[in-house]
């Protein structure tokens, strides 16, 4: 419960109807869950518009009301508040209601196209085993401590995500890793949070159906940066194009990690296979258990992050030499018998792909064929599919193109559209199979002893999505059980 006055705490308000002092139980942006006491927030999303609800909610006991265009007909004892924008105020608001739970903690932000679920969930991992009680927001899930509570987006809208940090505090964490998606930021979801730190990955292509441009997408990353207080600090990688201009304009601290070029977080690498990376950081030599090159460069972030949250460098090392990566990413697996080595990755943007298959390609002794299993997902940027067939097909020997999350789309459409990036050369190496239990099963036929199978797009996720429909699939656990047979 908090009074309204209290709520509206650095709302930028047009107009206020009505009384101000108020006590709000619940707070929504969603019409469907208002009840007696709510403060209804009227957001115009990509769908439908939240204004044409609010004589709804005022009849399911909304008290105020949240708009950016004032209903014609105001009615007595409900208050009204104009705003010009309601999204970005439903951070602020939330961030009140909640009682500011992110100025009791030191809430690190991570962005970019890739890396952040790995990032994060390192630093979880790190300050937990420093002693330290953590949090974690992140597109597998989200975790108070030791409690994991399921994640539904990336960055959760303000509402769950304020809710989240306010547990964290009751629950006594100190520290918040959470990834800040450039969805979040673009529908304000972080609006309002006071940030200790940031750190940018990595900006490829990816989400144009939603940000059409790709200057919009890096305009709309660099605006998180361009928001943080003079006293947090941003981390930037030196070697992405873009590394630099993200932190053009930013009042926070800034810090670079690179492995080509001078920088405060410098790394080398000296040796990478699949037992992992060994490499310098800052001249300390450290073994690693993560693999590939883009791995240096997250735990690189990682360590960056941490000295700038004032923590011992050789500690830091001594516990990220532990560490095993977030489920999901580069997750491997060997058949016993014939030692195919089965990799379950979440990479799905042409850039994840190149990555993860570049490092297959580096880390093979040069016999074994690559084959990739992969497909892409409906309903998000068409843009990236044919450019993600072409790197499949450009760095591995076969080719099963399949379906990821087709969501609502035709999923044989999408298999046409990632076919489209293949060249002559790549058609005589590549299939589609549209299910992609089946999918996976050839690849595994296709295989001899120790083949690598490269099975792309859906990691963690324990769920398939089909005409809206999410059944249960684990492309792990599919892998396992195949394995099982084969080795019978
Ligand atoms: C495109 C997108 O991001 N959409 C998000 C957006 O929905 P929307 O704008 O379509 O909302 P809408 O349906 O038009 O509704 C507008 C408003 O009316 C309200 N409403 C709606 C219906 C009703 O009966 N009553 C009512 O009050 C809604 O609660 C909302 O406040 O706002 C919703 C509430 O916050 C989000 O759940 C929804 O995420 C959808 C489900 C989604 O799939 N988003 C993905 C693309 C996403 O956000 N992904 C990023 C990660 C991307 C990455 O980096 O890989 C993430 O952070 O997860
Ligand atoms: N630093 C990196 N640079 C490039 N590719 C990476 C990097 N880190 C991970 N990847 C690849 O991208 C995939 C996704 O990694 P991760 O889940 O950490 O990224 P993410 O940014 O959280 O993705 P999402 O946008 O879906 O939340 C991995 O499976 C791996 O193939
Ligand atoms: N956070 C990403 C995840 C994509 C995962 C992939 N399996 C797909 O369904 O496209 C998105 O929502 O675009
Ligand atoms: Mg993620």
């Amino acid at each position: 419960m908090a009074n309204l006055q209290d709520i509206v705490y650095k709302v930028s308000i047009r107009s206020i109807v009505g009384p101000r002092d108020k006590a709000i139980t619940n707070l929504q942006t969603d019409s469907r869950l208002a009840g007696p006491g709510t403060l209804f927030i009227a957001v115009k999303g990509t769908h439908v518009d939240g204004h044409q609800y609010i004589s709804a909610v005022i009849e399911a006991g909304a008290i105020a009301i949240v708009c950016e265009d004032l209903p014609g007909n105001l009615q007595e004892g409900i208050t009204y508040i104009q705003v010009e924008d309601s999204a970005a105020s439903a951070g602020v608001i939330a961030h009140n209601f909640y009682g500011q739970p992110s100025e009791k903690l030191r809430l690190v932000g991570v962005t970019g196209t890739n890396g952040k679920t790995t990032i994060a969930t390192l630093l979880y991992k790190l300050f937990s085993e420093l002693g330290y009680k953590c949090g974690l927001l992140s597109t597998v899930q989200n975790h108070i401590g030791d409690r994991i509570v399921a994640a539904t987006h990336t960055t959760p809208d303000a509402l769950h995500l304020n809710a989240l940090l306010r547990d964290m505090v009751d629950e006594g964490c100190t520290h918040v890793f959470m990834e800040t998606s450039s969805h979040a930021i673009h529908q304000h979801r972080v609006a309002g949070l006071r940030y200790t730190g940031g750190i940018f990955s990595n900006i490829t292509q990816d989400h144009l159906d939603y940000h059409k441009t790709f200057d919009e997408y890096i305009r709309v990353k660099k605006s998180f940066f361009d928001s943080l207080p003079s006293d947090a600090f941003a981390i930037s990688n030196a070697d992405d194009k873009r590394g630099a201009v993200m932190l053009q304009n930013t009042n926070a601290k800034k810090y670079f990690y690179s492995l080509k070029t001078l920088a405060e977080f410098k790394g080398r690498i000296l040796e990478n296979n699949l037992t992992g990376l060994v490499m310098t950081i800052n001249d300390q030599e450290v073994h690693f258990r993560l693999i590939g090159e883009f791995n240096a460069y997250n735990l690189l972030a990682v360590y960056g992050a941490a000295i700038c949250l004032g923590q011992d460098r050789n500690e830091i090392l001594r516990v990220l030499s532990t560490l095993s990566g977030a489920e999901g990413r580069f997750d491997y697996v060997v058949s016993p018998k014939e030692k195919i080595i089965g990799i379950v990755d979440y990479a799905h943007t042409p850039d994840a792909l190149i990555n993860v298959l570049t490092t297959i390609q580096k880390l093979r002794k040069g016999h074994e064929k690559i084959i990739t299993v992969m497909g892409a997902g409906g309903d998000r940027d068409k843009t990236k599919r044919p450019l993600m067939g072409a790197a499949a097909a450009e760095y591995s020997d076969r080719v099963i193109i399949t379906s990821d999350n087709p969501r609502t789309e035709d999923p044989e459409q999408i298999i046409r559209d990632v076919e489209a990036g293949l060249n002559t050369a790549a058609k005589r190496k590549y299939i589609s199979i549209t299910d992609r239990k089946e999918a996976i099963r050839t690849a595994l036929n296709l295989a001899g002893p120790e083949d690598i199978l490269l099975i792309a797009g859906k990691g963690h996720e324990k769920y398939q999505e089909i005409k809206g429909v999410k059944y249960p699939f684990d492309d792990k656990q599919v892998l396992l059980e195949f394995f099982e047979l084969l080795d019978k």
